[in-house]
């Protein structure tokens, strides 16, 4: 079965317990294979908001890279998340970081997610579950990483 990189974000409400559903419902689309810690990391793109709660799991799914797409918004509805503006503030976000060695260029999905590269806050707890991605961390700034501070262990 195709192994998707899930990325998962949260700060409104009780970020942390948001992200801990959110690990739950992903095993409503397949078999969570890994769950990283959870992370706390400063605003990227947007600054001014709160602090994010960050994490990544890993899906083992049957659905494709569409499909997953259009549950995971699903579940970020069905879990309160209300359209603002891009890069705000959010009960849930779900993105699509990978989908195997996958490769998508639509004008509604994209894999490997584009800003991946440059978000420590993704590529942190993706790194933890896939070490693929470790140098991928090394290359990014130390004051970004240091952006990332790891809040519970799973
Ligand atoms: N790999 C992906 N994972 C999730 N959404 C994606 C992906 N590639 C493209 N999208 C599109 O991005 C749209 C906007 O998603 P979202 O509202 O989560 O954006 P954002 O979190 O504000 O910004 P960003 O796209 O930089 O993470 C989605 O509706 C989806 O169509
Ligand atoms: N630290 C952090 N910053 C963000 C996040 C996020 O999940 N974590 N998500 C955003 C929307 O894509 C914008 N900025």
């Amino acid at each position: 079965m195709p192994r998707a990189a899930i990325g998962i974000g949260s700060n409104v409400g009780d970020a942390a317990a948001n992200v801990r559903r959110a690990f739950a419902r992903l095993g409503e689309l397949g078999d969570v294979a890994a769950r990283s810690s959870l992370y706390r990391s400063a605003p990227w793109g947007v600054t001014y908001q709160d602090a994010f709660v960050n994490a990544a799991a890993l899906l083992d799914t049957a659905l494709a890279p569409h499909a997953l797409l259009r549950e995971l918004k699903r579940i970020e509805t069905e879990e309160g998340r209300v359209v603002t503006y891009r890069w705000g503030p959010r009960v849930l976000d779900l993105d699509i970081l990978a989908y195997g060695d996958v490769k998508v260029a639509d004008p509604d999905l994209e894999i490997p997610h584009p800003r991946l590269h440059e978000r420590a806050f993704a590529l942190i707890p993706l790194a933890q579950i896939a070490p693929e991605y470790a140098a991928k961390c090394e290359r990014l700034p130390p004051g970004e990483r240091d952006a990332v501070v790891e809040l519970a262990p799973q």
